[in-house]
C-alpha cells in the first residue's frame, strides 16, 4: 500500500523557484493594507480585526518561499499539533493557566506534571518557536492568551477529539483518492478515515470508541464561540417567525434539535428565550445522550436515530446544526425525509444551521472544514447550488431563506 503505485508527472526542474517568495508581486499591497489596518485596529470592529488576520496571513504566505511554506507545513504545523496535544493530555496548559502570568520554568512544570524534563523542554520550545508561548529565558516561558485558552476543554480538547484521533484519515487521503480513481467520494460507508484505520466505523463511533468522545463533544461546544448565533435577532427573527403564532400549550413541541449533541444550542436558546412556549427537545444517539452531565431541566433529552421515524410530530421548528455537512446527499435526503414527514404543513419550520460555501472567495475556515468533511466523512460543505439541489430537488422542501 502506498507510493509505489503512484504515477508522478514530470515537473519544472528550475530549483531556484523554491527559494523565491511565493507571490512576490502581492507583497507591497498586502503590506500597505496591513499598515492601514493597524492604524484602524484600536477603534475598529471585530470584523476589522478578522480582516487584518486574513491580510497578515496572506502577507506572510506571499513573502515566504515555497521551501519555507513546505517546512512550515511538514515540520512546523504538524509538530505544533503534536506538541499542543501533548500539553493537553499531560495537563501542561491547565497547570500553566493555574500558575498565572508569572514566568514558569520547564523543570518546575515537569515535576508538577510528572513528565520528563527534557521531553517537556523540547515540546515547549517548539510551541514557543511557533509563536504561541513567550520565552523569558532558557527553558522558561510565560503563558499567552492562547495557551491559557488551551486549558478550556472547548478549545484544548479539539486537538485530541478532532485532530489526533482522526488525522490518519486526512493524511492518507491522497492514497484513498488514488485507489478510488480520483473521484469525489460520496459513499458514507467508504471514507478515507475508514480506509486509513481499517475500520467500518464512522467518525462519531470511531472517536467515541477510541476514548475521545468527550473531547469531541467539548470541541463541539466551543468551535462556534464568538461567531454570530442563529438566534440573534439580526440573524433570525425568532420572536416574529417562531414564537408569535406558536401553540402555547405546555405539551406542544416548540423546538427539536436533531443531532443536538450535548444540548449546547438548546441551552443557549433557553437562556435567550426563557419564556418561549412549549417544549425544547434534544435528540441524539443514545451514546451521546448518555454522556450528558448537566442540562437545564427545561430541555427534554431524547435518544433518537435520525434515520428512523421522527417521534416528535408537528413541532414549531426542527433544527439541524452542523450535521447535514457530515453526510453525503443520499443520507441527508433520508434524514430530511424523516423531518418532513413529521412537519405540520403551514406551521412547522425546518432550520438548517450550516455553512454556505461562496462560489468564489471562500474563507479558509469554510474550505478547511470542507476538507475535513471530504477526508473523514466523504461528505461536503455545500454551496448554495448544492443546498438548493439537496433541499428542494431531492428532499422536496422549499427554502424560505438561504
Ligand atoms: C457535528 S455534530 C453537531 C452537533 C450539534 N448539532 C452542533 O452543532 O454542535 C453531529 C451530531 O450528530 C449526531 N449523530 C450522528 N449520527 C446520528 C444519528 N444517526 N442520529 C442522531 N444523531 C446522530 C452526533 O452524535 C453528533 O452529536
Amino acid at each position: 500500500m502506498g507510493a509505489e503505485n503512484a504515477e508522478y508527472h514530470s515537473c519544472p526542474d528550475d530549483l531556484s523557484i523554491a527559494t523565491h517568495s511565493n507571490i512576490a508581486e502581492a507583497v507591497p499591497k498586502l503590506l500597505n493594507d496591513v499598515i492601514k489596518g493597524v492604524n484602524n485596529l484600536n477603534h475598529g470592529t471585530d470584523e476589522d480585526r478578522k480582516d487584518m488576520v486574513i491580510k497578515c496571513r496572506a502577507l506572510a504566505r506571499a513573502l515566504e518561499t515555497p521551501r519555507e511554506t513546505m517546512v512550515d507545513h511538514c515540520w512546523g504545523q504538524i509538530g505544533a499539533i503534536a506538541a499542543i496535544g501533548f500539553g493537553v493530555d499531560s495537563g501542561l496548559w491547565v497547570l500553566m493557566a493555574q500558575n498565572g502570568d508569572k514566568p514558569q520554568k520547564v523543570t518546575d512544570l515537569a515535576v508538577g506534571l510528572g513528565v520528563d524534563t527534557k521531553l517537556l523542554g523540547r515540546v515547549m520550545r517548539h510551541v514557543c518557536a511557533m509563536g504561541l508561548l513567550i520565552e523569558v529565558g532558557e527553558d522558561e516561558y510565560r503563558s499567552t492568551n492562547y495557551t491559557k485558552a488551551l486549558s478550556l476543554p472547548q478549545i484544548g480538547h479539539g486537538y485530541l477529539g478532532v485532530t489526533t484521533c482522526t488525522a490518519a484519515g486526512t493524511l492518507k487521503f491522497h492514497e484513498f483518492s488514488r485507489k478510488r480513481g480520483w473521484v469525489n467520494p460520496t459513499n458514507s460507508h467508504d471514507t478515507s478515515l475508514m480506509y486509513a484505520y481499517g475500520t467500518e466505523k464512522n467518525v462519531f463511533d470511531w472517536v467515541h470508541d477510541s476514548g475521545y468522545g468527550k473531547h469531541l463533544n467539548d470541541y463541539l461546544g466551543g468551535y462556534n464561540l464568538g461567531r454570530p448565533c442563529w438566534m440573534d435577532p439580526d440573524v433570525y427573527p425568532v420572536k416574529e417567525i417562531l414564537i408569535d403564532g406558536a401553540d402555547s400549550s405546555p405539551d406542544a413541541p416548540f423546538l427539536v434539535d436533531v443531532g443536538g449533541n450535548m444540548g449546547h444550542d438548546l441551552t443557549r436558546f433557553h437562556s435567550r428565550y426563557p419564556n418561549a412556549p412549549g417544549k425544547l427537545i434534544l435528540q441524539d444517539l443514545p451514546m451521546m445522550i448518555h454522556q450528558i452531565k448537566d442540562l437545564d431541566p427545561a430541555i427534554i433529552r431524547m435518544e433518537y436515530d435520525f434515520h428512523q421515524e421522527q417521534p416528535v410530530k408537528g413541532a414549531r421548528a426542527y433544527y439541524i446544526h452542523s450535521t447535514l455537512h457530515n453526510w453525503p446527499d443520499d443520507v441527508c435526503e433520508s434524514i430530511l425525509a424523516r423531518v418532513k414527514e413529521a412537519m405540520k404543513p403551514g406551521y412547522s419550520r425546518l432550520l438548517i444551521n450550516e455553512n454556505v460555501v461562496p462560489h468564489i472567495g471562500a474563507h479558509w475556515e469554510t474550505t478547511g472544514l470542507d476538507m475535513l468533511m471530504l477526508t473523514l466523512f466523504s461528505s461536503e460543505e455545500r454551496t448554495s447550488t448544492a443546498w438548493y439541489d439537496l433541499i428542494e430537488r431531492r428532499a422536496g422542501l422549499r427554502i424560505a431563506k438561504c
